[in-house]
């Protein structure tokens, strides 16, 4: 399988293979992510774009069952390493999921929760955080009024970009994100495209992403993936108008998938 080499990698992974039990979901993947870009995960149902994710916040620790074995490194550490800490981890790795995931709580303690779970912070210094959170997704001004009421008031779209500040709160190096807009309507879906547009200045963005439109709007590189295995990363450019293998054009070209 090819590497995907770039010049400055966040996260590399090298021969990444997953077990789900006895069944193999991901062969030999060997990927760099690069640097406050946003990379596009693409490829056609149960290609294992969902478990390649999860692999990169070891998610799947908690499934005695599931396995990785191979290494993704971080900052030059091996986060697959049962060494290295979840807890630092999740300091360094936030993850949306494609439904909103709010907590049945206000607006404020949705955010505040988060920070406060890996910090002591004083009332005013946590509300700055809460503020700063909400502003980086986009959801401040909408939100600054009723901070108090509860998260699951909110529409789908902003209890989305609730679970971006949410993640985005303890100020991670890393966003994932799989499928966040397939549960919105295309105005809510055209809002988190924008936030990710500002979002990677400041962070490593991964989009797991059944829409390649999508892709291609919100991605500076790309990985296809098929049956489990990397068949393809390039700019999202070239993924998209001269992709090198034939398994990437025929779903480019819509094929298959
Ligand atoms: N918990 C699980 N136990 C066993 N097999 C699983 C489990 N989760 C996923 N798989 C299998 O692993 C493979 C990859 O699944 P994965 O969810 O990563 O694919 P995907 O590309 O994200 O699919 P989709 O686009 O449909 O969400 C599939 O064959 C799937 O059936």
């Amino acid at each position: 399988m090819p590497t995907a080499r770039t010049t400055k990698a966040r996260i590399s992974v090298r021969g990444l293979n997953f077990h789900y039990g006895r069944r193999q979901a991901l062969y030999d993947v060997n990927v760099d992510f690069p640097d406050r870009e946003v990379t596009a995960i693409i490829g056609s149902s149960g290609c294992g774009k969902s478990t390649l994710l999860r692999v990169l916040n070891r998610m799947y620790s908690i499934y005695p069952e599931q396995t990785a074995t191979g290494s993704v490194e971080i900052d030059g550490k091996n986060i697959l390493d049962t060494h290295f800490k979840l807890n630092e981890l999740r300091l360094m790795v936030g993850m949306v999921f494609q439904k909103p995931t709010p907590f049945t709580m206000s607006i404020y303690d949705n955010v505040a929760l988060a920070i406060t779970h890996h910090e002591a912070l004083t009332r005013s210094e946590l509300e700055e955080r809460v503020e700063f959170a909400l502003r980086q997704a986009a959801l401040w001004d909408e939100v600054k009024d009723k901070l108090d009421q509860s998260a699951l008031a909110l529409s789908g779209g902003q209890q989305q970009r609730l679970c971006i500040a949410r993640a985005l709160a303890i100020d991670p190096e890393v966003l994932l994100l799989d499928e966040p807009t397939s549960a919105l309507d295309p105005i809510a879906t055209g809002k988190i495209e924008d936030l990710l547009h500002a979002l990677r200045k400041h962070y490593t963005v991964v989009i797991v992403t059944h829409n390649m439109q999508q892709a291609a709007r919100v991605s500076e590189h790309t990985a296809f993936m098929h049956l489990g295995k990397l068949i393809e990363f390039g700019t999202t450019e070239q993924i998209f108008s001269k992709p090198t293998q034939k398994a990437s054009e025929d779903y480019i070209t819509g094929r298959f998938g």
